[in-house]
């Protein structure tokens, strides 16, 4: 069975005691599990499980006929993927270890509280889920399997780091548990969450909201919505966006600017599922699964005290850490061709060729706006083009306000890049002349009109320098 579906298993009660039986599984009913199975006779289990999947079961130890601890070691013997949650009225630390040992994954003292009966059969239910993940992940990284590519086909790349982030959205799209993506700002966060979505097969929609700059109360209204009259100006209930979500994705974006009050609420909502409404006595549910994006170093404003510590560790259950474009340069013809052809479509015009020296130029940017800026170069590009070549301009203009990098990538300004050249003493004005045309001409791949750009200079004035310093050197 896949992974995905595991979240959805009944949940098998069994008791000789009719009452707890019928009160347990309105509770768990309440809580949120759509479907509860209830068993008085412990010799039917077996035959139950032989004939349809069960998620987890809650066991009574003593019951007449078949013990609970006999029938527990049966089943972990022949189904030891169903956690089974051990119930019994004896407050006695060796019972437990024992029924520990016979395979049992929780232990709860009767009378159950009911707060901690879904929160044993909520772990186990997520325990199990997470296990068959964690399988089906190491399947997948030890096989080496290509993904699926239909539900990644809006993300042009053929980084082999993208085609590893594809191969984890698969193995955990399935999973209940939150997911955090980390990313540059346009280095695709968003487009990662609407492909985990699509992946997962949940019903419903990916709703995004952008929660930067949302207050506690705005951020509340906006998805928790409110009661009628909650508050001046509320005169009718409004369902905020987790209601409409239904089943599907809530899609967090800059979740690094969420203030402190709202945090607490996320955090409710993803260890129960609960929220109110505001100005509501009772708490909803929520069946959605959340999926988070920042450009922060979240890490870091844990440190700072500014992001909870333990709303931090519960988001990162899953991580999805996207690399910034100047680590996947691989990616940028591609990247080019598509945003080109797609902006000669949107605006009616035929694709301009691109001339093959603009992918040297792009070669050497650092692309602090990532693809979002590729994108933005390429729309305007293609709008300034009058010809069946694709207009230069646009790059150019960008490029010539460049940050340098170094070699790990990192972006460095102008002088540091310079001086890092010349770690021992200066160089003199004509050594340093020569130095930089001689690395600009390296990277342009021979290119002139490249290397010129690159220097900020004019071809012509690039070209009398070449000219003037062969002439030195004959
Ligand atoms: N691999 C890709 N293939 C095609 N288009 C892409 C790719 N990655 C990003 N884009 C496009 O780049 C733009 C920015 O992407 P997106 O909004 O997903 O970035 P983001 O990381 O969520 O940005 P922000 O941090 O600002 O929220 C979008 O128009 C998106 O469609």
């Amino acid at each position: 069975m896949p992974c995905k579906d595991l979240g959805n298993l009944p949940i098998l009660l069994v008791d000789d005691e009719a009452q707890l039986l019928h009160s347990a599984s309105l509770v768990l009913r309440s809580a949120g599990f759509a479907q509860v199975l209830t068993l008085d006779d412990s010799r039917a289990v077996l035959t139950l499980l032989a004939n349809r999947p069960v998620g987890v079961i809650v066991l009574d130890l003593t019951m007449p006929h078949l013990s609970g601890k006999a029938l527990l070691e049966q089943i972990t013997a022949e189904y030891p993927e169903i956690p089974v949650i051990m119930m019994t009225a004896t407050n006695d630390l060796q019972t437990a270890v024992l029924c520990m040992r016979s395979g049992a994954s929780d232990y709860l003292l009767k009378p159950v509280e009911q707060s901690c009966l879904v929160a044993a059969v909520r772990r186990a239910v997520e325990g199990r889920v997470l296990r068959a993940e964690f399988l089906s992940l190491k399947d997948r990284l030890l096989t080496n399997s290509p993904h699926e590519p239909g539900g990644f086909a809006d993300i042009v790349t053929q980084s082999p780091a993208m085609f590893a982030i594809f191969r984890y959205i698969e193995a955990i799209a399935a999973s209940p548990q939150p997911v955090l993506i980390t990313g540059e700002t346009g280095a695709g966060k968003e487009l990662i969450a609407r492909a985990l979505h699509r992946a997962s097969g949940r019903p419903g929609d990916l709703v995004a909201v952008n929660v930067a700059g949302l207050d506690d109360t705005l951020f509340s209204d906006t998805l928790f919505g409110h009661a009628k009259g909650s508050f001046t100006g509320a005169e009718r209930a409004r369902d905020g966006l987790l209601a409409s979500t239904g089943e599907g994705t809530l899609f967090l974006d800059e979740i690094g600017d969420l203030s402190i009050a709202s945090q607490v609420k996320l955090l409710r909502l993803l260890q129960d599922g609960s929220f109110y409404p505001i100005g509501a006595d009772r708490p909803r549910q929520s069946r959605a699964r959340i999926v988070v994006a920042t450009h922060c170093d979240v890490r870091r404003q844990v440190e700072l005290g500014t992001f909870r510590k333990d709303l931090y560790f519960r988001l990162r259950t899953h991580h999805i850490q996207l690399p910034p474009l100047r680590e996947r340069r691989e990616d940028l013809p591609q990247l080019t061709l598509h945003f080109v052809e797609k902006a000669a479509d949107s605006l009616g015009k035929p694709a301009p060729s691109v001339p093959p020296a603009l992918f040297q130029w792009l070669h050497n940017y650092a692309f602090p706006g990532n693809i979002r800026e590729l994108e933005g170069m390429a729309f305007d590009a293609v709008a300034r083009s009058q010809g069946a070549v694709l207009s230069l301009q646009s790059f150019k203009e960008a490029i010539a306000d460049q940050a340098p990098i170094n070699a790990d990538g990192d972006v460095m300004d102008g002088m540091t890049a310079l001086s890092g050249n010349f770690p021992e003493c200066l160089p003199t004005l004509k050594e340093a002349e020569e130095s930089l045309i001689a690395e600009a001409l390296q990277r342009a791949q021979g290119n002139q009109g490249v290397a010129a750009g690159l220097l900020g200079i004019s071809r012509q004035a690039l070209n009398k320098r070449l000219i003037r310093r062969d002439a030195e050197n004959f």
